[in-house]
């Protein structure tokens, strides 16, 4: 009997995409395919390229060079068609702080030109699926960031779209949330079988809710798979190490070839990549101990989504410095949405 193959639908594909402002390139001619029904995660530190990538897949910038398909339609041939098909939420805030959550979604179908019984019926249902019902007659200017939110994502949904772009959904918002934010999304997914890209740099995000994930750095696909293939990727344990002299353990290490992958000066130690974390370690301390060499601290760890990241990337994402930059980003978002 023939094994029927399981075809994937590709909702959105990105052929060359490039964008340039002035000489300095942003987006640097990525390839990738989205396939229908899947939540593709965008994955990469700021600046790295993701919201200008979103603002050419949703017709807010033209490229200037490559294209895109979306929904089967072309990103600068038929952009209107592109428009219709989906839902967005950008990284700046989009509603009216003036009116309330359901004038809001009111003046969202006026601009789809969706007829007003619909449009209420709709806007209904969506408030309740993001729990917003109860505020539904307050001014959002009276709204949480995750009120916001969660109402930016029902206003995206009401042209009723087969995919939703969101631009970093959880930006700024404590983890109790950014795991609500998520939650509708994963909804959005299984209950009404939409295709979602989001862009995030938040590694256990994108690890926990991606189908599949593209790791962008300045301008350029890193890697693409699901998380799972990623670490498979990577490969091997991880020994990190804190030592009296690191560089004198950096040298003894690498000198010793066997079960060794890879060792590299990390901001807090040492970082060996081996076969065999649990048989190695044990040897790598005993010869660092013989050469007079103190360790502080010792630890065994299988592949992360951030080890993932730092293979690829070269560099950690780390917590910290993720949120330093993400209180920049908030700061800039806020001061778009004064203005
Ligand atoms: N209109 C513009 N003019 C000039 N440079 C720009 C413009 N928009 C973005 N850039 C630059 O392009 C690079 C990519 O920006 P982009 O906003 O796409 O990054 P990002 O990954 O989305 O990060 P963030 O989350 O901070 O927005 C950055 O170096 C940014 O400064």
């Amino acid at each position: 009997m023939r094994r029927l193959l399981k075809m994937r639908n590709v909702a959105i594909k990105a052929i060359n995409l490039t964008k340039r402002f002035g000489k300095f390139v942003a987006v640097d001619h990525i390839n990738f395919e989205v396939y229908e029904g899947e939540i593709f995660g965008f994955l990469g530190p700021n600046g790295a390229g993701k919201s200008t990538t979103i603002k050419m897949l949703t017709t807010v910038l033209k490229p200037s060079e490559g294209t895109a398909t979306v929904s089967g339609y072309d990103v600068i041939k038929q952009p209107a068609l592109v428009r219709q098909s989906i839902g967005v939420v950008p990284q700046e805030y989009t509603a009216d702080e003036d009116l309330t959550g359901w004038e809001n979604m009111m003046m969202m179908a006026g601009l789809y030109g969706i007829p007003k019984r619909i449009a209420e019926e709709r806007a209904k249902e969506l408030l309740e699926m993001v729990e917003l019902t109860y505020a539904a007659k307050r001014k959002v200017e009276t709204y949480s960031g995750g009120m916001r939110r969660r109402l930016e994502i029902a206003m995206s949904l009401i042209s009723r779209p087969r995919i939703l772009f969101l631009d970093e959904p959880t930006l700024g918002l404590d983890a109790q949330t950014r795991a609500a934010i998520w939650q509708y999304i994963m909804k959005l997914k299984e209950e009404y079988k939409m295709t979602i890209f989001v862009t995030t740099h938040y590694l256990e995000e994108a690890d926990m809710y991606g189908d599949r994930i593209a790791i962008i750095d300045k301008g350029k696909i890193l890697a693409i798979g699901s998380p799972k293939e990623l670490k498979e990727k990577v490969g091997g344990d991880v020994v990190s190490l804190q030592t009296s002299n690191d560089e004198l353990a950096i040298k003894i290490i690498s000198s010793s070839k066997d079960g060794i992958l890879d060792v590299r000066k990390a901001s807090d130690g040492i970082r060996i990549k081996v076969r065999n974390g649990e048989e190695k370690a044990p040897e790598i301390l005993e010869s660092l101990v013989k050469n007079g060499i103190k360790v502080s601290r010792m630890s065994i760890t299988e592949p992360t989504m951030d080890e993932v990241y730092m293979e690829f990337t070269g560099k950690s994402l780390r917590d910290e410095e993720a949120s330093a930059q993400e209180m920049f980003a908030f700061r800039r978002t806020m001061r778009r949405a004064r203005t």
